[in-house]
This record gives structure tokens, sequence and C-alpha cells, in this order.
């Protein structure tokens, strides 16, 4: 038995599940989780001692790597004075200065502590903003675990088949309206019926928990003139996207200006953290300025802040997105030329440092229902063979894959020899 199934088993015995969120429990693809000691760049080390190429990044905040040495003088320093205050702090107004540099539609930002907070928040602002109660959101896409956006949720939920948690109360859920992803005339259609009811639409942009799943022609831009037409909020959640597919997000990528961003990720440079943020109208209905209340005691923490700090710095630099996207280029087309090699059915999408593949589904994929048809089994043997190979992909196949600035052209080439073999493997 390796120490990583001997800790699995202990940890079963106190940690519902063994794990401290659901998706690490490779319930998706079978099999015991790998426990991690370490990560350095763009590699993680397991119990065992064995190294893995990681396309996972903590599921996207290392965008520059494990222990990046920044990022890790920038958490010493701020070490030394302290860890949390529960007061106002001067890095907190560097992180929201930058983030409203970044982000222009963002004219004022609240930092919180998951991006579930920043979402949840968000939604609350905007019903308390339109005094309205419904809000719509899109099947397989996934904001974190709230009660209100459990429904129909992708990610983790759509892998244990729970998209719909047992524990939202029917009174709450009836409150949220779920549409087609990427279909235009669906949005159109319901906010007609609903307009005016309607407190705020809140998409992914790229949809990243449902795989990877970018946005068709126009269905950003309709969702911005519905939500203008009809006084609701429209709240962009890019947790995921954010400072990752662009320096300005989705948003920058597509040119679309949402009313609120809900963030998280890649700002807090692998700490726990979120923030949501936006126009200043909406933002000023938020206590202690205006009546709707939010708090959090660790909230816009000075560790958190620093170690997000020194990440998005990095982000600035000339052409560091363009790199990230060549590499997830190259990575995409070696494991499409391997699947092509064996006449696998194979799909692949890219952008920035996000990517995600498909087996035995449509080409490209925008649809949830085209998602939930692609071949599992396929995916399983595949994961499975990667991960023999040293290679650390997300263990779901309604998850999207992260590429940090540590990953070499080696650690790319590395991958895709090991892609070839699993694609073979499958063809045999
Ligand atoms: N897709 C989820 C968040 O990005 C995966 C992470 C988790 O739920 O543990």
């Amino acid at each position: 038995m390796s120490h990583s199934e001997e800790l699995f088993e202990r940890a079963q015995r106190c940690i519902p599940g063994g794990v401290n969120s659901p998706v690490r429990a490779f319930n998706g693809v079978g099999g015991s989780p790998v426990f991690f000691k370490k990560g350095k760049g763009a590699y993680v080390y397991d119990e065992d001692g064995k190294r893995y190429i990681d396309y996972i990044g903590s599921w996207g905040p290392m965008i520059l790597g494990h222990a990046h040495p920044d990022v890790l003088s920038a958490l010493r320093d701020k070490l030394e004075d302290g860890l949390s205050f529960g007061a106002p702090t001067e890095i907190e107004i560097e992180m929201a200065e930058l983030i409203c540099s970044l982000m222009p539609s963002i004219d004022m930002v609240r930092m919180v502590n998951s991006g579930t907070e920043a979402t949840m928040s968000a939604i609350r602002l905007a019903r308390g903003f339109t005094g309205r109660d419904k809000i719509i959101k899109f099947e397989g896409c996934y904001h974190g675990h709230a009660d209100s956006l459990l429904v129909k949720a992708g990610s983790g939920a759509l892998t244990l088949g729970v998209p719909n948690s047992p524990g939202v109360p029917a009174d709450v859920a009836k409150h949220t309206i779920t549409l087609e992803y990427n279909n235009t005339e669906q949005v159109i259609a319901a906010m007609a019926e609903y307009g005016d009811d309607i407190a705020a639409i809140i998409v992914e942009p790229i949809a990243g928990n449902m795989n990877f799943i970018q946005p068709v022609d126009g269905f950003l831009q309709t969702l911005r003139e519905v939500c203008t037409k009809h006084g609701a909020v429209l709240i962009f959640d890019e947790v995921m996207t954010g400072f990752r597919v662009a320096k300005g997000g989705a948003q920058a990528a597509y040119g679309i200006t949402p009313d609120l961003t809900a963030l998280g990720k890649v700002i807090g440079g692998g700490l726990p953290v979120g923030a949501f943020g936006g126009r200043r109208d909406i933002m000023s209905h938020l206590a202690p300025i205006g009546p709707v209340y939010q708090a959090g005691t660790l909230s816009g923490n000075p560790l958190a802040m620093a170690c997000g700090l020194a990440n998005i710095r990095h982000l600035t630099a000339d052409g560091f997105y363009e790199k990230l996207e060549q590499g997830c280029q190259t990575l995409m087309n070696g494991f499409q030329a391997a699947a092509d090699r064996y006449d696998i059915d194979f799909s692949t999408d890219y952008r920035g440092g996000m990517f995600g593949f498909f087996f035995n589904a449509a080409k490209p994929v925008t649809r949830y229902s085209e998602v939930v048809q692609s071949d599992l089994p396929r995916f399983k043997k595949f994961f499975h063979s990667m991960l023999d190979s040293g290679i650390y992909l997300a263990p779901s196949c309604y998850e999207a894959g992260f590429l940090s600035s540590a990953h070499s052209d080696a650690d790319i080439e590395e991958t895709i020899a090991a892609a070839e073999k699993a694609m073979q493997s499958l063809a045999g």
C-alpha cells in the first residue's frame, strides 16, 4: 500500500470522504486520491516522493507555478508584522487599487475569503440593489456552494451527480431560473417573460466548471443587452477566468462590461481569498455606506493581500498571457494529434492559461447537453494513464486544466509524450 493510500484510509476515518472538497476524492475517475507533500514550479510531489507535472495548479491560483520566490518572499515579509487585525490596512487599498486599474468595469471592490463568498455576496447585493429576488444562472456553471447557486451546478456537484444538492430549501431554489449556457434565444425568451423580476444574471463568461466551454458569438453581448433593458445586474463570475485568460479577465478578452464581477483564485496567489466589485452606484449599496449587509473577520487579511499582490504584479509583464496561451495551444495540439493518430474522437479548446478536452463529443462543444454526452470511461482510462506517467490532470471530465508560467517547453513535450502513450492504450 502506498503512503497516499494509507493517508486516505486514515483521512476517511475523520474527514467526510477523506477530503475537504469533494472533487479531490477521485469519485469522477475511481481509485485513491494522491496526497501531496510539496510543490515547486510546474511540479507537485506526492507523499511517496513521485513527481507530477501539475495541470491543476490548486484549481487555478498558481499561475506562476508553486512556491514562486517573489510570492513566498512577499508572504515572509508580511508574516513578521502579524497575521490579522480585523481592522483596515494599507495593503487592502493597494489590492483594491490594482484590481480597479486592471479591470475597468470595477469602480469599487470588497475583499472576501473565497469565491463562494464573492458570488453569494454579489447576488445579495444585486437583490438589495434591484429589490428583486429572482436570478438566472446557467446549467453546468458553478458559482461556489451557496444555496441559491447549487441549482443545476457544475464542478464537483456535477461530478458526483448532485447538481441540485439536497439541503437547499425549495423555497430558496425557486428563485433561481436555470437556462442553457450559450443558448441566446432561450435568454431572450426568459427575459421577455420574467425580465422585470430578475435581480441578476450570473454567468461564468467562460464555463470552466463543466470542462472548458467558450461563449459563442453574441451570447455575452445578449446577456449585457437584456440586463440593461430590464434593469437587472449582470454578474460575471471570474473567480476562475479573472487574471487567468487575460490581464483584464474574460470581460477584456470578449469586450463585454459586466455590472459586478466575482474574483478569487489568482488574486490570492494560493491563500484563501475572494472579491467582488463593480459599478460604484451598486457597490455603494453595501454596508456600512448602504443597507446591504456583508462582512468577514478575516476579509482582506494582510497575508492573502501580500501573496495576491505579488502574484498579480507578475501578470502585467508584456506578453505574459500570449506565452501562456502558446503553451496551451502546443499542449492541446499535441493531445489532438495523438488522438487523431489513433482515430479517437476528441476535441480541445483553450484561452490564456486555461484549457479543456473532451472524448467523443460534439466539435466544438458549446452546450451542457453535449458536455454530458462525453465518453467518461475513456476519460477515466486516459486520466489514470497520465497519472501513472506523472501528469496530474483534474480528476473529473467536468473540470478545466490550468497552465502556469513555470511550465517549460520540455514539461509540455513530456506531457504530450504521455498523452501519446495514453491514447495508444485507449486504441488498443
Ligand atoms: N471547480 C472547482 C473550483 O474551481 C474545483 C475546486 C473544488 O471544488 O474543490
